[in-house]
């Protein structure tokens, strides 16, 4: 579990983070969203130890980074994927943090395995992709075996295989009773990778829900429905539902779920030519959340 009190970062006239409380439950993958600059790497620092509070604390396991006996056993992380040092080989980058953690060094080679790099081992880490140095990254972030995980736009440089690939090691991560806590500035990437979602802005929280639940905010999904049988479709749709036309055949509807309309569908024997979530409605919600007119929470 990662708790953060009433924390506070303060840079000369900038306030990065600005009285923050909230919990991250084990078990669970939780999406730290905002956007660009509202304080998610300087919270992230904060609770490593990185940088010191202005005030109030940081916990992880129930304990202030600083007072862990044994951190890389506690908590891993992945903040900047370029820190290792380009002259080392992978192997030998893990073995020296290995070295620092007290941990065997056999376990660089099981992780290098487990991200997939073992054929990139004895490669100089100055030649390594974006995307390697992300998947060694995270083989440093497992070295110690922790329970809580922190990771700061993870899947920033990732291809589409090496993303489902570590929304996938995640996931297991979490169902191992894992603390996994990551953050991200794009709404649809955290709707696909997290179960809860803590929405900051201007370093102030606000929104600590289910993914779900933030797409309800939006109003729900708007489902786009083609069919030759749209006008005796439409007649079937329950009261929540909320039409618009948009050709003869065409309309979108809001409050009611695209399963059920194909069920509906389905069960009359109408045929569907189109059933589409917009997704981009979710986005909407966060932008609204996030948007920030004014100077609001600075002082
Ligand atoms: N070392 C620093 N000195 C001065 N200001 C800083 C420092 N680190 C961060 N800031 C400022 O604090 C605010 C929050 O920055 P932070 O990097 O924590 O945001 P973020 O949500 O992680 O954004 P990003 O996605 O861009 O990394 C920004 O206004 C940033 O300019």
């Amino acid at each position: 579990m990662i708790e953060v009190r009433a924390l506070t970062k303060r840079y000369g006239e900038v306030l990065a983070v600005d009285d923050l409380s909230f919990t991250v439950e084990s078990g669970r993958i939780t999406g730290f969203l905002g956007p660009n600059g509202a304080g998610k790497s300087t919270t992230m620092r904060m609770l490593l130890g990185l940088h010191a509070p202005t005030s109030g604390d940081a916990f992880i396991m129930g304990k202030r980074y600083r007072d862990l006996r044994d951190p890389m056993r506690v908590v891993g992380a992945l903040l900047d994927p370029k820190s290792a040092h380009p002259g080392r080989t992978g192997r030998d980058h893990l073995r020296w943090l290995c070295r620092g953690g007290r941990i065997p060094l056999k376990r660089a080679d099981e992780l290098l395995g487990r991200v997939g790099l073992e054929h990139a081992a004895d490669r100089r880490v100055g030649g390594y992709s974006l995307g390697m140095c992300q998947r060694l990254g995270i083989a440093a972030m497992l070295l110690g075996d922790p329970g809580a995980l922190l990771l700061d736009e993870p899947l920033n440089g990732l291809d589409p295989q090496g993303i489902v690939w570590l929304r996938d090691l995640l996931r297991g991560l979490a169902d191992e009773g894992r603390t996994v806590f990551l953050s991200s500035h794009l709404m649809n990437e955290m709707e696909a990778t997290a179960d809860h979602v803590l929405v900051v802005r201007s370093g102030r929280l606000v929104a600590d829900v289910s993914a779900a639940e933030l797409s309800h905010r939006a109003g729900g999904d708007t489902v786009r429905v083609t069919s030759p049988g749209a006008r005796d479709l439409e007649t079937l749709l329950p009261a929540s539902a909320t039409v618009t036309w948009e050709e003869p055949d065409t309309f979108t509807v809001t409050g009611v779920p695209a399963a059920a309309i194909g069920d509906l569908a389905a069960a009359r024997g109408i045929a569907l030519h189109e059933l589409a979530t917009d997704r981009m409605r979710l986005e909407d919600a966060f932008m609204e959340l996030t948007a920030r007119p004014e100077k609001e929470g600075r002082r």
